[in-house]
């Protein structure tokens, strides 16, 4: 368990809900303060959490519809925002939730001056670069959860394809946290194996077609979630809960999260994932993970694509 420390969490919708409840069991924080404009929602699932401590590792959790609850936080995660209707992608809400992050973002600073901003809010990439410059705060303190999740997606589904445990597998998802999100085939391995060159029993090989059909369901999967049960909560509230124990215990653990580029592959003053070494000070480096031509290609249009997007917000 991290030693005292303080998670902030605005937003008490699904997947506000579920980080709290993924930081709670897995011990992340001592203490956690869940944020909601609507009073009775978020009364009721800081009375649900209380209830399972017992069962947990111990924590102190509040909650308040008022925003003095996040006061002195360690890290403060946005949830709150507009979210994903069926059918509709992640820049269709882009305009709602950097509206909302210009009057929330300023008076979060106020509240937890020393704390770090993890954006969780859709779409990640254009709200964690608008929270960055409404913050004033420097760019290594202002990330998103990116694409860990989809990430840990890809991962299991190579897994699954290749009959070997999730863990051993190795790849990262970097750009955008959306449609134009790129697999970096060139450098997965499992146990030290290229998945490029995975034979396995002679019929479980990571050809061209199962790349992209694994590709494919990566993208999709987010959709297939929302139509089915209205959001997708549970793999995200562990996904972020994985990122605050990196922060909070100095981990120094490469992760898949968003931050502003600063001439990384040649892109630039855009936010994007990419493989980056977090700890207690927030983003400690961005990796330059070799890319195969054609990866370059395809993060280079998702940054053309996210950029667009902030450009057309006067971001
Ligand atoms: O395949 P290996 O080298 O045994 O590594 C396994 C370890 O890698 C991890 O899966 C982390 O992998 P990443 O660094 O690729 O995210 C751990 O969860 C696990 O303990």
């Amino acid at each position: 368990m991290s030693c005292v420390s303080k998670v902030a969490v605005v937003g008490a919708g699904a997947v506000g809900t579920a980080i709290a409840y993924a930081a709670q069991i897995r011990g992340t924080c001592r203490e956690l303060a869940l944020f909601d404009l609507n009073a009775a929602k978020v009364r009721a699932e800081v009375l649900d959490l209380n209830h399972g401590l017992q069962f947990t590792p111990m924590a102190r959790i509040t909650g308040s519809d008022d925003l003095e609850v996040c006061a002195g936080a360690d890290v403060v995660v946005i949830t709150a925002g507009a979210k994903q209707d069926p059918g509709q992608t992640r820049l269709d809400l882009a305009a709602a939730n950097v509206a909302m992050c210009r009057e929330l973002v300023p008076e979060l600073v106020r509240l937890a001056p020393g704390a770090l901003l993890l954006v969780v809010t859709n779409p990640v990439d254009v709200v964690t670069y608008a929270a960055l410059e409404f913050s004033g705060l420097p760019p290594h303190r202002v990330f998103g959860s990116g694409t860990v999740l989809d990430s840990s997606r890809l991962r299991f589904l190579i897994a699954e394809h290749t009959r070997v445990a999730v863990q051993n597998v190795h790849a990262y998802i970097a750009g955008e946290h959306g449609d134009s999100e790129v697999p970096l085939w060139s450098t997965a391995t499992i146990g030290g194996v290229p998945v490029t060159d995975w034979e396995g029993n002679g019929v479980r090989t990571l050809d061209e077609e199962v790349r992209t059909r694994i590709h494919h369901q990566v993208v999709s999967s987010a959709y297939e979630i929302i139509a089915g049960k209205g959001a997708t909560s549970l793999a995200i509230g562990l996904a972020v809960s994985r990122v605050l124990e990196a922060v909070l215990d100095d981990e120094h653990r490469v992760l898949p999260v968003t931050s502003r580029l600063d001439d990384v592959h040649g892109l630039a003053d855009v936010c994007l994932s990419m493989p980056s070494v977090v700890g207690r000070n927030g983003i400690e480096s961005v990796l330059a993970t070799p890319l195969s031509d054609d990866e370059l290609e395809a993060l280079t249009s998702s940054a053309a694509a996210v950029t667009a997007v902030a450009r057309s917000l006067g971001l």
